[in-house]
């Protein structure tokens, strides 16, 4: 059961950590007023520790430990005076106290200013206790959220860079905002090229979406897929830059996948070459994830550590 709100002031301290070590802690990043909100003259509901009530909770159809869960404001009192604002890339802390007090951060992949709604993607961990919480959530359950987090990454719409964003596995979803922010915006001239890594096609998540995006002109993405099982290759078979024709079949038209780990000469292969300064980098996923990808994409390509972003 959610607590009662009561505690609504802004104030952060150390007990509003997760003590998962965060690249962007709420610590750091404290919740600030949008400017969306500020120029709309509304307040948004998610800076304090707010209600959200489960609107659905499906499955994904690769794997029932991963979760599409939408969530909805709840309040008695709604007066319309209220948004909900979660800028592409920031992430929102989950807070419960069901059996004991429990905080953890995740990244929604949609929002609706308007309706208060918004998205989440969830790898249910073993043994993890959030996700024992979560594997267990009945539908219209009240949870309560607080946010927006992150800004490590500022969009500039005027630089006409190349923006190489790298996902993986589930942590793809922060990354959806960010894209769908540049290529709706018709004047905004990067280029974005979408690394994303996963085991194997079936969990390539938003595969759908990631095909729409693909009919912009400055959108390409590249798929590594490490564990893609056929059954003309086996754990022998090295990795060519090709799949094999089994695994081609099953690409769509525009999907570019490759059999195996992004690793640096993948990475060299998708970065400019002799251009580090017009290159920025975003790295979503696990904290090892983003140590590794950051040290290859410096090395490779002499990437700075100003143009890396971790969300
Ligand atoms: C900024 C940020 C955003 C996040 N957004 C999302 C999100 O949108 N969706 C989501 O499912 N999770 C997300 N996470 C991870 C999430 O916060 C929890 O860690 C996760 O749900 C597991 O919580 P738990 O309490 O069940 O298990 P924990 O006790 O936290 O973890 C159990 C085990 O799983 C490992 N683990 C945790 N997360 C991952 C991962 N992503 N990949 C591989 N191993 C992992 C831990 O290292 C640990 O060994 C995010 C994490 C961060 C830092």
């Amino acid at each position: 059961m959610a607590r009662n709100n009561n505690d609504d002031d802004d104030a952060i301290d150390e007990s509003d950590c997760c003590g998962n070590g965060c690249t962007n802690c709420i610590l750091d990043h404290k919740p600030q007023p949008s400017q969306r909100a500020q120029l709309a003259g509304k307040r948004n509901v998610i800076l304090t520790y707010a209600n959200f009530r489960l609107l659905s909770n499906e499955a994904h159809k690769a794997d029932a430990q991963v979760r599409l869960m939408h969530f909805g404001y709840h309040t008695e009192h709604d007066a319309d005076d209220s948004i909900l604002d979660i800028p592409p890339g920031h992430h929102v802390m989950l807070r419960t106290d069901a059996t004991t007090p429990l905080l953890r951060p995740y990244s929604p992949y949609w929002s609706d200013f308007a309706a208060k709604e918004f998205k989440l993607l969830i790898k249910l961990q073993p043994n993890g206790p959030m996700s024992s919480f979560l594997a267990n959530l009945q539908p219209l359950q009240v949870l309560q959220f607080r946010g927006p987090i992150g800004g490590n990454y500022v969009h500039d719409a005027k630089a006409a860079k190349c923006i190489v964003i790298i996902a993986q596995g589930v942590a793809i979803a922060p990354t959806l905002p960010l894209v769908a922010q540049i290529l709706d915006n018709e004047d905004d001239m990067n280029r974005i090229r979408h690394l994303i890594c996963a085991q194997d096609l079936e969990h390539v998540y938003f595969r759908e979406r990631l095909l729409e995006f693909a009919q912009y002109w400055n959108y390409s993405s590249c798929l590594y897929l490490a564990h893609q099982s056929c059954t003309c290759c086996d754990s022998n078979t090295p990795p060519t830059d090709q799949p094999c024709e089994q695994v081609r079949r099953q690409l769509r038209y525009k999907e570019a996948a490759y059999t195996g780990r992004l690793e640096a000469k993948q990475l060299a292969a998708q970065l400019p070459v002799n251009d580090a300064d017009n290159i920025v980098v975003i790295i979503a996923g696990h904290s090892s994830f983003q140590r590794e990808m950051s040290e290859q994409v410096a090395k490779v390509a002499g990437v700075s550590a100003g143009n890396i972003h971790l969300l």
